[in-house]
């Protein structure tokens, strides 16, 4: 719905119409090229008085559209613009008077028509807009272990392979890697990764080391190592805020790229874990960098060398985590906060995130490669090597 003021406006002094945002100076409303027919011509009053009540029940067209059909209502109402032009630092109302000026000598009727045109293309486009669709039906198409939705300006990217902890596969990296470079571009203001079912993600999925090309272990080392290291890039280089819906238990990669996510909602269910040496392995997703820097050296030690598992309250006292939210309540209460936040400026937001990653970037793919490097030497070792096969025939978990 309009804003109270606005709506009240509407009826009486559209003066005073209300734009809620800061209207810059030079904004320029293009010159209004309604079509006009035969019919158009043959608005009555009645149809004029009606749009005039409809607008009230439309959603916040946004200040664009504010504009025209507060110059169209005036044109239909009083012709010609026929006021001073405000100061240039009196902002809203010279947008409002330089939208009524670029009617020029439109006559009263057509723009009394072009209003009623305006109010009715917006009551079918806000009727069809208020019907909410099924997830999914508003489920983007080409991915296979995600689900990918975009709505209220939040695109959502969830892992999607519950029967199996949500670990991902060579598959999932690189979905999710295709995912962040489209939400990258897309017009939402804020991205998340969440996970489906009772786990948030169980890290790599172990099997992904069993799929060795003809060209030997090596090359399986290489290859992963690569895959490691563009994944990790693609968070590093992420330019909108990005949150982690933390939805149950999350391990290893999953665990160590929040480092670098901007924000980390996490269920009192959740667990954090990191059982590198456990498996033989090292530190990825530059955890080796941010979690001494987020936690301190000692407790990052604990969990990363040691596989310390955190419970939610203790990894949000550490800090890796934003805030905990009971199991019962978490979906409904996280996802009212980020509509919240999705509403902020988006610009604004992308800006205020450059300025607190930009410095580290360079610093941190560096030590992506690296890290990515000893692991690859890692994947080669006995340790590991044994650690996973002790796992695929069910010797051992975590
Ligand atoms: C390109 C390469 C990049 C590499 C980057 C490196 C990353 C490092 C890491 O991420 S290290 C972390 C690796 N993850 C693990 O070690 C977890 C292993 N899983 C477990 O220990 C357990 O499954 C559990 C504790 C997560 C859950 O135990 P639970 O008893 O509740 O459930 P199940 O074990 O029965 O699991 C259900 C099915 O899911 C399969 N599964 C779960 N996690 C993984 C995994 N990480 N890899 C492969 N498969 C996994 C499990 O095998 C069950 O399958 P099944 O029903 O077919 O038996």
């Amino acid at each position: 719905m309009f804003k109270e003021k606005y709506s009240i406006l509407v009826c009486n002094s559209w003066e005073q119409l209300e734009i809620s945002v800061p209207v810059c100076s030079s904004l320029q409303v293009p010159a209004l090229q309604l079509h006009m027919s035969k019919t158009a011509m043959r608005a009555s009053q009645k149809d004029f008085e009606s749009a005039l009540s409809q607008v009230k029940r439309l959603k916040d067209p946004g200040n664009e559209v504010k504009l025209k059909l507060y110059a169209l209502y005036k044109q239909a109402t009083e012709g010609p613009c026929n006021t001073p032009k405000p100061g240039v630092f009196d902002l809203i109302n010279k947008a409002k008077w330089d939208a009524w000026n670029a009617l020029g000598s439109l006559p009263k009727e057509t723009a009394r028509q072009n209003y009623v045109d305006l109010v009715s293309g917006l009551s079918s486009s806000s009727d069809s807009s208020s019907q909410v669709k099924p997830e999914a039906d508003r489920k983007q198409p080409g991915y296979e272990t995600l689900v990918v939705t975009s709505e209220d300006s939040i695109t959502k990217i969830m892992m999607n392979r519950p029967a199996k902890k949500n670990a991902i596969t060579i598959q999932m990296y690189n979905e999710i890697m295709l995912a962040l470079k489209a939400a990258s571009k897309d017009d939402s203001a804020i991205t998340v990764l969440t996970g489906n079912g009772d786990y948030y993600s169980s890290g790599n999925d172990l099997s992904n080391f069993t799929d060795i090309p003809p060209e030997g272990i090596e090359e399986k080392a290489k290859s992963s190592a690569i895959l490691l290291r563009d994944f990790v890039d693609c968070f590093i280089d992420f330019p909108k805020p990005l949150i982690a819906v933390v939805n149950g238990p999350a391990v290893g990669i999953s665990v160590t790229i929040l480092g670098l996510f901007d924000t980390v909602y996490a269920s009192s269910r959740a667990t954090f874990h990191t059982p590198f040496s456990h498996l033989g392995q090292s530190p990825e997703g530059c955890s080796s960098y941010t979690f001494p820097k987020i936690m301190g050296p000692a407790k990052a030690a604990e969990m990363l060398i040691f596989g310390k598992k955190l419970t939610a309250a203790e990894a949000c006292a550490q800090g890796l985590v934003t805030e905990v939210f009971p199991d019962s309540t978490f979906q409904k209460e996280v996802w009212t906060r980020l509509k919240a936040y999705s509403k902020l400026p988006p610009n604004a937001m992308r800006i205020s995130k450059q300025v607190i990653r930009n410095r580290e970037k360079e610093k941190l793919r560096a030590i992506n490669a690296e890290e990515s490097r000893a692991l690859q030497e890692r994947w080669l070792s006995d340790e590991c090597t044994n650690a996973v096969m002790n796992f695929l025939t069910r010797k051992a978990k975590l």
